[in-house]
């Protein structure tokens, strides 16, 4: 059974719908334009929602895309996920952008333009330390894995797909991470 959390929501536009579970189940509420917005090709905007949250401590909303607007227009959220903080009351904005390279899409007020995903999240204790626990995969990313003709390293790349000799990611000096080397460990 899904855990239900009472949200607080303010209504800045009251002609606007609030958030919504389109089907039992969903994960996501829909999020709806408070303005009409046309994005031309390439282009992105800062839609309104027309409502602001005040999210329980311990709760993040996660502003999703809508499949369906980036299947058969090519809108999608530029941030995506958009993370709204428990501790944010202001409007909650959606980042479109417009990833067709030849048709404007045209948003109208009251369209649903993304989804608000509510979920529970733990805070870390970082712990600075020497070396980490040695693990299986260890520095191997990027592709290291395979699963794809374009993830082969070619001759003359380290496994994370950087060409040998290049400067390793900015703030990565240590040499077992600059050239991807995995460690196998036991167990
Ligand atoms: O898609 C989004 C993402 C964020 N926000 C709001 C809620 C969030 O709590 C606040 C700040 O977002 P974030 O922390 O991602 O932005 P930042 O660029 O780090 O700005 P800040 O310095 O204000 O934290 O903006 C939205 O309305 N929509």
């Amino acid at each position: 059974m899904t855990n239900v959390v009472p949200v607080p929501v303010r209504r800045l536009d009251p002609e606007l719908p609030l958030p919504a579970y389109a089907h039992p189940g969903d994960a996501g509420a829909d999020l709806v334009a408070a303005a009409d917005v046309e994005l031309p090709p390439g282009g992105r905007a800062l839609v309104p929602t027309g409502v602001a949250i005040a999210l329980p401590e311990g709760y993040v909303g996660l502003v999703h895309p809508r499949s369906g607007l980036a299947a058969r227009l090519g809108v999608t959220v530029l941030n995506a996920p958009g993370t709204v903080d428990a501790g944010y009351r202001g409007e909650i904005l959606v980042n479109l952008i417009n990833h067709d390279r030849e048709v404007p899409a045209k948003i109208s007020r009251g369209d649903r333009i993304a989804q608000l995903v509510v979920q529970r999240v733990e805070r870390a204790d970082f712990q600075p330390v020497a070396e980490l626990p040695a693990s299986r995969r260890g520095a191997g990313g990027h592709g290291s894995t395979g699963g794809h003709a374009g993830l082969v390293p070619s001759p003359g790349t380290t496994p994370d797909g950087r060409r040998e000799g290049s400067a390793a990611p900015a703030g990565r000096q240590s040499p077992d991470r600059a050239d991807g080397r995995t460690e196998e460990v036991a167990g």
